[in-house]
């Protein structure tokens, strides 16, 4: 089979609480995935779930066909997935280097002149304290902070958020360079019209179901996709 990573048949949520239901989800190596929908439903559990962040009710996980399902969130980080998450979960008391090691995996991660490489910004900011920093530097830390652990697979969880344009635009060519490179990417995205700009292919949730599932250039041909599902337009 080809898929490195899938949800299969997965009803998933927290504690007795069902969030996603039934859903099968596969993405390709190399591939870049967009996952968009209102807010509330599901898109972050869909990468907490992969990641092992949530409780599996029903179906199954699987990473490059091996049944990750029991799998706490390390074991995946090491066995190649890394989340971005939402909340970035930064040390803000530890300086910005400290950050990174923090990320570092034992099997033959990146070291900090790679993270630096790809962030110049990180290297000018390296002995400030993370609860320094602009919140444009946070995400590249937190971003940076991931790659340390040298992921295939990249889950990013509204890394957008919140930051001014021209921020978006840097993390949007970063994301470009590491798909260009081979990673995966699945990013989720309430900036959908950059979102679909940068994926292969779209899953649009609705109530922890996948409702639309198919090429981004067939939404971007049809953005009355995006109205039904998500009740907004293409911007620009
Ligand atoms: N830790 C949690 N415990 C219990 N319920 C949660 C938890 N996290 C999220 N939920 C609930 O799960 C549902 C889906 O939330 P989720 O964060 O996955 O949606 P989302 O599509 O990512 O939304 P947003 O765009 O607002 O981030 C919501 O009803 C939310 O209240």
């Amino acid at each position: 089979m080809g898929e490195i990573l899938t949800l299969e048949q997965v009803t998933a949520g927290y504690g007795e609480t069902h969030v996603l239901e039934e859903m099968s989800l596969s993405v390709a190596p190399g591939e870049r995935l967009a996952v968009i929908g209102r807010n509330g439903v599901g898109k972050t559990t869909t990468l907490a779930t992969m990641m092992g962040l949530t409780r599996l009710h029903a179906g199954a996980v699987r990473l490059h066909g091996e049944d990750i399902s029991r799998l706490p969130p390390h074991k995946r980080q090491a066995r190649g997935l890394g989340l971005v998450p939402q909340t970035r979960d930064i040390f803000r008391s530890l300086s910005v280097e400290e950050n990174l090691l923090a990320g570092q995996s034992g099997r033959g991660g990146w070291g900090l002149e790679q993270a630096y490489a790809l962030f110049p910004r990180l290297r000018e900011r390296r002995r400030n304290g993370g609860g320094q920093l602009s919140g444009g530097e946070q995400q590249m830390l937190a971003i940076a902070r991931t790659l340390m652990g040298k992921p295939e697979v990249i889950l990013l969880d509204e890394p957008l958020e919140g930051l001014a344009p021209v921020i978006c635009e840097t993390l949007m060519d970063v994301f470009e360079r590491l798909a260009a490179e081979g990673r995966t990417i699945v990013l989720v995205e309430q900036h959908a019209d950059l979102a679909l700009r940068f994926a292969d292919r779209v899953v649009i949730l609705d109530t922890g179901r996948i409702v639309h599932e198919g090429p981004a250039v067939g939404v971007l041909a049809d953005p009355a996709i995006l109205d039904r599902h998500v009740g907004v337009g293409l911007a620009g």
